[in-house]
């Protein structure tokens, strides 16, 4: 791994920011192909890391074995403290791991509030009237409060995309993880979610934010992390990472970022 790697960055440490989730020597094969090659990460309570690197590089993989949608082969998965390694999606996601997707995919022939509805109902373990109201708040954080009663499919890619969060959010997770949600929107739009994504933060939601555009995903991580042939080739402070010759030659320089 690249020297722009930081005391900081040690999953060990015990400053104000404790690691909330953490994969340690993950490694993950499909066939011959060696997509997760001994990755440490870890997000701590309150950050936000950003995941960048180039195509393939394993960085989608690395969110799937975190959610729980791969196990790896080795290697081991701690939320909280707890080995959540051969744990089901579904229960992670009750145990606090969101997850929003690079494509949403809302629930079709739904509103946006029953869309929301389902994320909080399926999530969480409130009652009926908490339930509602935790929608009512995700949809006003998401600035989809005025579209709550229309048809999800009407939506537009930004609206899509603020769907896609806020039934994360509706699960009251303490760590989102978000795939590309920046993908395809207009620089305005992305700004737009940049400041819902802020937001956020002041909840003290931990997030994990692989994302192509990088001048968008460096206005709210503290951490970079980049990822190269399932490893990690470099972490740290973000602009140093950036900077970093590694980074420049295996990500940057290749011009498959946004
Ligand atoms: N289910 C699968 N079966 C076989 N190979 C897979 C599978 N999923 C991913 N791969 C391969 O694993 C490698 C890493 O894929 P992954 O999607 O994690 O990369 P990535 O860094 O997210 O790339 P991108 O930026 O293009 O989304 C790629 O070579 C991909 O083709």
């Amino acid at each position: 791994m690249s020297a722009v790697s930081t005391p900081a960055a040690d999953p060990t440490r015990t400053q104000e920011s404790p690691p909330v989730l953490v994969g340690a020597g993950l490694t993950l094969n499909y066939g011959d192909l060696r997509v997760l090659d001994g990755v440490d990460f870890h997000v701590g309570a309150g950050e936000a890391v950003g995941i960048v690197g180039p195509n393939g590089a394993g960085k989608t993989t690395l969110l799937n074995a975190l959610a729980g949608s791969v196990t790896p082969d080795r290697g081991t998965i701690r939320l909280d403290g707890h080995d959540v390694t051969s744990m089901r999606p579904e229960l992670r996601c009750r145990q606090g791991i969101g997850r929003a997707f690079q494509i949403p995919r809302p629930f079709g022939g739904m509103t946006v509030l029953e869309n929301v509805l389902v994320g909080a109902s399926y999530g969480t373990r409130l009652s009926r009237r908490a339930t509602h109201r935790r929608c009512v708040e995700v949809l006003e954080l998401c600035g989809l409060i005025d579209l709550a009663n229309r048809r999800a499919e009407s939506l537009g890619l930004l609206h899509r995309k603020r769907l896609e969060l806020a039934r994360s959010l509706a699960t009251d997770p303490c760590v989102l993880l978000l795939d590309e949600i920046g993908g395809g929107l207009t620089d305005a739009e992305a700004a737009e979610l940049v400041g819902t994504i802020k937001q956020l933060r002041t909840l003290g939601i931990s997030i994990v934010w692989i994302e192509h555009i990088v001048h968008v995903l460096v206005q709210v991580i503290d951490r970079l992390v980049c990822m190269d042939a399932g490893r990690v080739l470099a972490e740290g402070e973000p602009q140093a990472v950036l900077r970093d010759a590694h980074v420049v030659d295996a990500y940057l320089g290749r011009g498959s970022h946004g």
